[in-house]
């Protein structure tokens, strides 16, 4: 556990007219956490973030940061760091040019802007004006915007978002490094691969609501498991276990091209070997498969 509550959500909701885009949100992230925030698109993810970054008023509920309740106060929203979905500095200044202009509002130190830059890998470029970027490029000054002022809790909308696979190595160092050193994040992400290696905790809302704030292990290892089956007979082993002797914590058995997929609970999975060999099926294979987190996504956010 984490010793320090850095942010409390609390009964949450946003109403764009008769659309209620985020509704009775809750939760909260201590002190060096880093989070996915996870939903299909529209699901409310910009929407709660830019009101936990004082951007949108919400229409009820409680934001409690940094232990007060979220004012337009100046020093509190300092300690924010955002990047939005879409980077729009001015075009015409460049990236040194445009931090400098962010880092007057933030009250923040310029002597840190050209360490930002090497960090982010924007410095060779750091004379060109904003409106000869690619989108990578943006992306990466955006979030270098975000650490400006050095915030103890950064909420990033899709930050890896059109990088190349450097850029988004890049992105995931630095944001372990942060977390390393203490910083909270909340990640806003489609790109499953990435909150599965970096999050160690996911949130992951549909139609505005919370539908799941879970430890990743406990979506990637569901307590029903398929099983890939291999026997020395699989005609025989199909025949088995999806006839009247089979085991009744067997959930089901599908037949794949040279192999059985057996689902049943985790923990029965000896009882499977043992039941079979019983049978003289003897096994040739017998090997749990992973879950991946775009398979619990899909699962938990499926239209029913
Ligand atoms: N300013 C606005 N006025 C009216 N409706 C809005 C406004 N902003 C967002 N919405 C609606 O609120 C809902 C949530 O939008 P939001 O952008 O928060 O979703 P999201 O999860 O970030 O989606 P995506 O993954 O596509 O970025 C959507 O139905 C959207 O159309």
């Amino acid at each position: 556990m984490t010793s320090e509550t850095i942010l409390v959500v609390e009964g949450l909701t946003k109403r764009f007219g008769s659309r209620t885009a985020v509704d009775n949100l809750s939760f909260s992230l201590g002190r060096g956490e880093l989070v996915g925030l996870l939903g299909p698109n529209g699901a409310g993810k910009t929407t709660t973030l830019s009101m936990i970054a004082g951007l949108i008023r919400p229409t009820a509920g409680r934001i409690v940061l940094f232990g007060r309740p979220l004012a337009e106060s100046r020093e509190q929203l300092r300690r924010v760091g955002l990047t939005p979905e879409v980077a729009s500095f001015y075009p015409y200044l460049d990236a040194r040019q445009n931090l400098s202009v962010m880092a007057r509002v933030y009250g923040a130190d310029p002597a840190e802007i050209d360490h930002l830059l090497e960090r982010v890998g924007l410095l060779e470029h750091a004379r060109h004006p904003f409106r000869t970027y690619s989108q990578g490029m943006r992306q990466m000054l955006s979030l270098a915007n975000a650490l400006l002022a050095d915030p103890d809790l950064l909420l990033l909308d899709e930050p890896t978002n059109g990088l190349d696979p450097y850029g988004q190595q890049r992105v995931h160092d630095l944001l372990r490094e942060l977390v390393a050193r203490g910083k909270t994040i909340l990640l806003s992400s489609h790109l499953l691969r990435d909150v599965q290696e970096l999050c160690q905790r996911v949130i992951i809302i549909h139609r505005g609501r919370l539908i799941e704030d879970s430890h990743i292990e406990r979506l990637l290892r569901p307590s029903e498991l398929p099983v890939l089956v291999r026997t020395v007979a699989d005609d025989r082993a199909l025949l088995l276990l999806s006839g009247p002797a089979r085991p009744d914590w067997i959930r089901g058995v599908e037949r794949r091209d040279d192999h059985l997929i057996v689902h049943l609970p985790s923990e029965r999975l000896p009882e499977l070997s043992a039941f079979l060999v019983h049978h003289e099926l003897y096994l040739r294979e017998l090997r749990p498969l992973e879950g991946d987190l775009v398979t619990a996504f899909v699962e938990l956010t499926r239209e029913r």
